[in-house]
Formats: C-alpha cells, structure tokens, sequence
C-alpha cells in the first residue's frame, strides 16, 4: 500500500507544532475508556462467578445447557449492541450513546447481583451484553474524533489497555469474592462491582461534550468550536486549523454527495464507494483475524489449560490464572508509548508475527505434554468390572491420557505406582471422581484397589511449558495485536460512514469471538490442543500477509485525510481535485470577519 503525502482538507499548513495540551481531553480521554473496562471486567468475571452459581440458592438446578447460555449470551448480545449502536450514534449523538451504555451497564450489573432466579439473572446479563456492545463500537469512535491527531493512536490503545485491565481486576476480585459466602452472596458482589465504574462514567458524561465532527455535521457550529477550544487548551493555532479542517471536509464531502446523487441508507452509499468499501472490509477483517489468533480461548480456558497442563491445585490454578492475565495486562503499555512514534503497521506486525512463534510454542508445549503422557492398556487388556457396552465407553477406549482427559466423557483411571491406565467413561453424578464403569467404579463411596482417577490431569514432566508458552503468547498478543484493530478502525472512515463501519467491524469481532469461544472444546477433542494452536498460528500468518499488503500506515494523517490512504490513484485525483475547489471556496469565506458577541470573529 502506497503513502499519500498529507493532504489537509482546508489547505491550511498543519501548526509547526505540537498543541500544548491541558488536562481536560486526559480526563475526557479517562472517562472514555472507562468503556474499556467495562468491557474487559463483564467478560472475564462471569467464569469465577459461574463456580458458584450453579450452586446457589434460588439458581439451583443449574444444567450446563444454562450455564453456558448465561456465559455467552453476553458476547452474543454485544454482537447485536455494536450493530445497533452505528445507527443510534449518528441520530442522537456519541455522548448519548455513550451515557445509553453505562445506564444500561449500571442496571445490568444490578440486576444480575439482585436476581432471585435464572430468569432475572438472564436478563442482567442481556443488558450486560448490550451495553457492552455498544461501549465497544462507541468509545473509540468518540476518541477517534476528540483527540489531537498527535495523541489519537495512544488514547484509542488506553481503550484496549483498559480491557486488559478490567479482565485483571476481574480475575482478582473474582478471587477476593470468594471468600466472602460465595454461594450467597460472593458471587453477586462479582457482579454488584462493575456498577461502580459505570456509575462514574454515567455522571462524567453527563459533563463531557459531544464530539466536535459530530457536533460539526449536524449544523452546532458554536458548539464544534467551544469543544475544540477545551480540546486544545485555547491554542488558537490549532483550534483555527482544526475548525478549517472539520468545515472544508463536511463541505467537500456534501459537494461529493451532490454530485454522486446519493440517497438512501449509509450502508447503501458504503456499498456503492469502492474505496469505503475497501476500508470496511479490511477493518472487519483485522478485528476477525484478532479472534482468529485464538486470544478469547486462552483467557477463558485458562484454568482448563492450567490444569491439563499438570497442575491439580485449585489455589495454584487460581494464582497462575492472576499471573496470566498480569502478563496480558503489561504488553498494550508497548503499543501506548511506542505508536505515535514508530506507527501502526510496524507494531501491528512484529506482535502478529511473535504471536505466530508463540502459537506454534504453545502447540509445542502441548504436544510434548501429549506425547508424555501416560499410555493407555491395548483393550484387550481392560478388566475389571468393566463394560464396553456402557454409553461412552466406546468414545474412550484406545487413547493415551491426554487425550482421553481432553475428551469430555472421559477420564484416566491409572495404577498409582505404574501410572498406566484405562480411558474410561466419567460417572454421570460425579465425574470428577469415579468412572461409571472399570476399575474407577465407585465402590461404597471410593475407588476399592491401587487406582485413581483423573478427569482434567495428566502426570507430566512438561508441566510448566505450556503456562510458560501461554504466558509469552499473551505478552506478544497484547504489545500490538489486542490494540492496533481498535486503532486502525476508529480511523479508517470517513465521518459520514464512521459509525456504520465501526459498528460493522465490532460486529466482526463479537461474532469471532462466539465462534471461537464456542468451537475450541470441540476442535480440541477433534485435532488435540496442540493441533487447535496451530490451527490459530495458521490463520495468524495469512493475518501477518494481509497487514502486509493491505493495512496503510495512519499515523500523522489527520481524521479526515485518512479515506483517502483506501483510494485507487485515479479515485485520488479526483478527490484531491474536488478538495482543492473546496479549499479556494473554503478560505475566501475564512478570511472574512463578523461582529460576534463585541467580538471580531471568523464567518463560519
Ligand atoms: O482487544 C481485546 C483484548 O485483546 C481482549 O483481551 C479480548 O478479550 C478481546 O476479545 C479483544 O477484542
């Protein structure tokens, strides 16, 4: 993909420097992403608190069917909020958006801690999910817009720095939680928590402002011009250039809508420009290939993986568990300080392309741990009381122990001493402790000779490489990887189809998130985990290619030069052709002065 020189919309030379910046867009920037947060923390906590639900009062019987809806009806709901909230946010605004989410938000961690029965708690979690969707599609296009062109990239990462943050902080109190009656009353503090953050944001944002493009474009011309003057701390430099900028490319683009003729719905006119069209497809795209680099399957999963990868201790899976998402929570403070230094598409694809190496490591890793597991007895050699009629028995006979604990009917039942075993079926009422039929039977409440049962745990001597190999994936992952879509997306349109292809690309990023959410147990038992990694790593190096070929460097372009990085050299000509007509148009009436208020000010 080729540089375009910049091209400022207005034809007004950019300020030699730097604006010198006060705290207001920090704490505008801070209220934001609390968004973030949000997001990371709802996603992350329902696992601690799904120990205990199934078993609380009210909330009992709790069947898996349930519990898995609970889990992933908040990212399916996010699915449906990114789409909606494209359309809300240009009728109404991105600050009442925003204000929409955290209401929603607050009410839906209420509901969820105050519920009485699954019902009441299905609904929390719906309104969860809505919110969350809409926080995920809004907040980077209200920084996108707000912030300096110099600080935007860093602002929009604080965003996915903030996601990090809020699955650490879920992990820890999901943890802290727990000690406090958690049948009872634990599990629903998990919840009642998030209310907090949301809450503030709620009141930040009953102060904060809408942002100057929107505000631009639907006729509040004061308005657009006291936000700049706060966003730029009164430089006048700049609040002049960015004015000019914000009012020759709403003029050019209504010129262009003139003369294309277009009418109809957003999503048509993105259909009918090419060069839009280009953008969407590749922001929809890079926030696919995130999820297709396997990164939910790693944080939702991680007790799972702890715990296949040897370790047995409950407290010890928990603490790896925190140290985990430590690792995940470090890495996006890379891309924050480095991205308007060195840009977008190096950071983009050293992570992708450490994040390949880490895949294939943590496939390594799990393949070692396959290969070192204990064997299974040939089957002919199955004794004991057992019956290969049973339901399941079957499905796991001929393995050796890793992959019999990561089939889900089955378990290992071994010879303490010689550590070799049968694949077995798992009792129906306590799978984690008897096998329904051979020699892990229960017999008046324990397992009657030499042998013990494991359901998730096979003895290895491997047992720190995958955590380690996970621990490296995260870190790579999230120093590029869990920012850049973000970034990229909240800059790659043009004011008119902003929200719809942000929403769109949110959109793609939720519905990844299900299907590999959902698909990793089952592809685990068919290709093994260390066949699903590689799998992940596979998918990540077309990523790498198509970062490559099609992702344009952004960095330095303002807001409004960006579409033009999507166009063909021809779609450019013309483009810049049109802007220049608009530039000559635009400047005539800057330079004439009107009495305003006792006060000589610019016409527009
Ligand atoms: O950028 C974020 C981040 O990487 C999160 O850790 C992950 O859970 C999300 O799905 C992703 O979109």
């Amino acid at each position: 993909m080729v540089a375009i020189a910049a091209i400022s919309s207005s034809g007004r030379d950019k300020p030699a420097s730097n604006p010198r910046l006060g705290l207001f867009v920090y704490i505008l920037a801070s209220a934001a992403v609390i968004g973030g947060f949000l997001f990371g923390y709802d996603t992350s906590v329902v696992s601690a608190a799904m120990l205990y639900m199934p078993d609380a009062p009210g909330l009992k019987p709790m069947d898996t069917v349930w519990q898995e809806v609970l889990v992933s009806i908040s990212p399916g709901m996010a699915a449906v909020g990114s789409l909606m909230s494209g359309t809300s946010s240009d009728y109404i605004g991105r600050r009442k958006v925003i204000l929409g989410a955290s209401a929603i938000f607050t009410l839906g961690a209420l509901v969820c801690a105050a519920s009485v029965n699954k019902i009441m708690l299905l609904i929390g979690r719906i309104l969860l999910g809505i919110a969350i969707g809409f926080a995920s599609m809004i907040v980077p296009v209200y920084l996108g817009e707000t912030a300096p062109t110099h600080i935007r990239g860093m602002l929009v990462s604080a965003f996915a720095l903030m996601i990090s943050f809020g699955q650490v902080v879920a992990n820890v109190t999901g943890g802290a939680f727990s000690y406090i009656d958690p049948y009872n009353v634990g599990w629903r503090l998990m919840f009642a928590f998030a209310a907090v953050p949301s809450l503030i944001q709620f009141v930040c944002f009953i102060f904060l402002p809408e942002t100057p493009r929107w505000l631009y474009e639907n006729g509040f011309e004061e308005e657009t011009r006291e936000v700049l003057e706060k966003v730029y701390n009164g430089d006048k430099e700049w609040v002049e250039y960015e004015m000019a900028e914000i009012i020759a490319f709403n003029e050019d683009q209504a010129k262009e809508n003139a003369q294309n003729q277009h009418s109809g719905p957003v999503i048509w006119r993105i259909l009918k420009t090419p060069h839009v069209l280009k953008a969407c497809f590749i922001g929809s795209m890079l926030q696919a290939f995130q999820q297709l680099a396997g990164i939910n399957t790693i944080l939702y999963y991680t007790a799972d993986i702890i715990r296949s990868s040897g370790i047995s201790n409950n407290h010890t899976t928990i603490w790896i568990s925190v140290g985990l998402s430590v690792c995940n929570f470090i890495g996006p403070f890379i891309p924050m300080s480095l991205i308007e230094k060195v840009g977008r598409r190096i950071l983009f694809l050293f992570s992708c392309g450490l994040v390949v190496l880490s895949l294939i490591f943590i496939g390594v890793a799990f393949l070692l741990v396959n290969h070192d597991s204990a064997a299974t007895f040939p089957a002919n050699q199955y004794t004991g009381n057992f019956n290969s009629s049973y339901p399941d028995a079957k499905g796991c006979f001929p393995r050796n122990c890793d992959f019999c604990v990561t089939t889900d009917a089955c378990g290992f039942c071994h010879d303490a001493n010689t550590k070799q075993g049968y694949c077995l079926p798992a009792s129906s009422d306590d799978p984690e402790v008897f096998s329904s039929t051979g020699s892990c039977t229960s017999t008046n409440g324990s397992i009657s000779n030499n042998f013990k049962w494991e359901k998730y745990y096979c003895d290895t001597r491997f047992t720190l490489l995958p955590i380690i190999a996970c621990g490296v994936y995260l870190l790579t992952f999230s120093s590029g990887f869990t920012s850049l879509p973000w970034v990229l997306n909240s800059e790659f349109y043009p004011m008119w189809a902003r929200s719809t292809c942000v929403s769109i690309s949110t959109t793609s990023n939720w519905v990844f998130n299900l299907i590999i959410a959902l698909t990793y147990l089952s592809l685990t038992q068919v290709i093994g985990k260390y066949g699903a990694f590689w799998l992940y790593a596979g998918l990540t190096v077309i990523a790498f290619v198509f970062i490559l070929f099609l992702v344009p460097e952004t960095k330095g372009y303002s807001i409004e030069e960006v579409e033009m990085l999507f166009m063909n050299k021809k779609q450019r000509r013309e483009a810049e052709t049109r802007r220049r007509e608009t530039v000559t148009e635009v400047r005539s009436r800057m330079n004439s002065t009107v009495s305003f208020g006792g006060q000589q000010v610019h016409k527009y």
